[in-house]
């Protein structure tokens, strides 16, 4: 019996976004959507606005003055744009890990414990247990297991990468922004967290911005190719790099761009 492949359900649909640094626009009228627990990945040359686009999804520029978004970033159905969003809550449901590992200089588990704390109030067991499970789910448990007590910053860059992700993790959200997590990181450390990012999409919705083609390739299940602060193409990675329907896109893969 042959498959039938049914579309994925969205985690969030970006309609016409517009975005402004003051008066620079980043970001031209985007519109694409970020499946439901697949891996969603942002290339395209330095400054072409993966990394605006990732930090509107959660409304992380909201931090700054100035700058501004215009459009609709509907996750599950609800616009994020609004100016009555929730932000903490928003973040809680859409977490971000950056491309330098960003321990608190606190404790492996409270490195963990702080974020959770702000949402929930468990029990000591209850919260023992939450550590557990993050640093399972990140893949850095059986490392540090018997180093809960320690600096986060004692860490290889590597692990302290993975546990900002069990940081992510442990707060339950449904969506993962990813901003260039292994760019900082040894080819070894770099394939441990792409691995994760394959076993987290079992839950997780994943967002990703690389500058490494490779790493696209290997980690997504939808590739944005963009440009300028345009989405030029967007589409299963398969197709975007082995048949982009765009001359730009087939220059940038194959390299002959630039
Ligand atoms: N805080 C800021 N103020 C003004 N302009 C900014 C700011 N941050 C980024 N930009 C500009 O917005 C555009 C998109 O930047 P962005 O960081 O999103 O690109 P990128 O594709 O992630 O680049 P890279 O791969 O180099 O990280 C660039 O022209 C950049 O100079």
């Amino acid at each position: 019996m042959s498959e039938i492949k049914t579309a994925p359900k969205n985690a969030i649909e970006v309609r016409d976004l517009n975005f402004f640094y003051g008066k620079f626009q980043g970001l031209r009228n985007v519109t694409m959507d970020i499946a439901e627990r697949k891996v969603t990945a942002f290339i395209g040359p330095s400054g072409c606005g993966k990394s605006t686009l990732l930090r509107t999804l959660n409304r992380m520029y909201s931090l700054y003055p100035g700058q501004r978004a215009e459009g609709e970033i509907n996750f599950y159905g609800q616009n994020i744009l609004d100016a009555k969003q929730d932000l903490n809550l928003l973040r809680a449901r859409i977490g971000m890990v950056f491309q330098k590992p960003t321990p608190f200089p606190m404790t492996i588990y409270d490195n963990i414990a702080f974020g959770v704390r702000l949402y929930e109030n468990l029990s000591k067991t209850e919260m023992d247990e939450r550590v557990e499970w993050a640093l399972t789910k990140a893949a850095l448990w059986t490392e540090v297991k018997d180093k809960l007590g320690q600096n986060g910053l004692s860490l290889s860059g590597g692990q302290q990468q993975r546990l900002c992700i069990a940081r992510s993790v442990a707060v339950k959200p449904s969506v993962l922004l990813l901003d260039e997590p292994t760019s900082a990181l040894d080819p070894i450390s770099t394939g441990k967290v792409e691995e994760l990012v394959h076993e987290l999409k079992a839950d997780y919705t994943i967002a990703i911005v690389t500058h490494n083609m490779q790493q696209a390739a290997r980690c997504s299940d939808y590739t944005a190719y963009m440009y300028l602060g345009e989405l030029v193409e967007f589409g299963e990675t398969e197709q975007i790099f082995f048949k982009p329907n765009k001359t730009a896109t087939e220059d940038y893969i194959t390299g002959r761009f630039g």
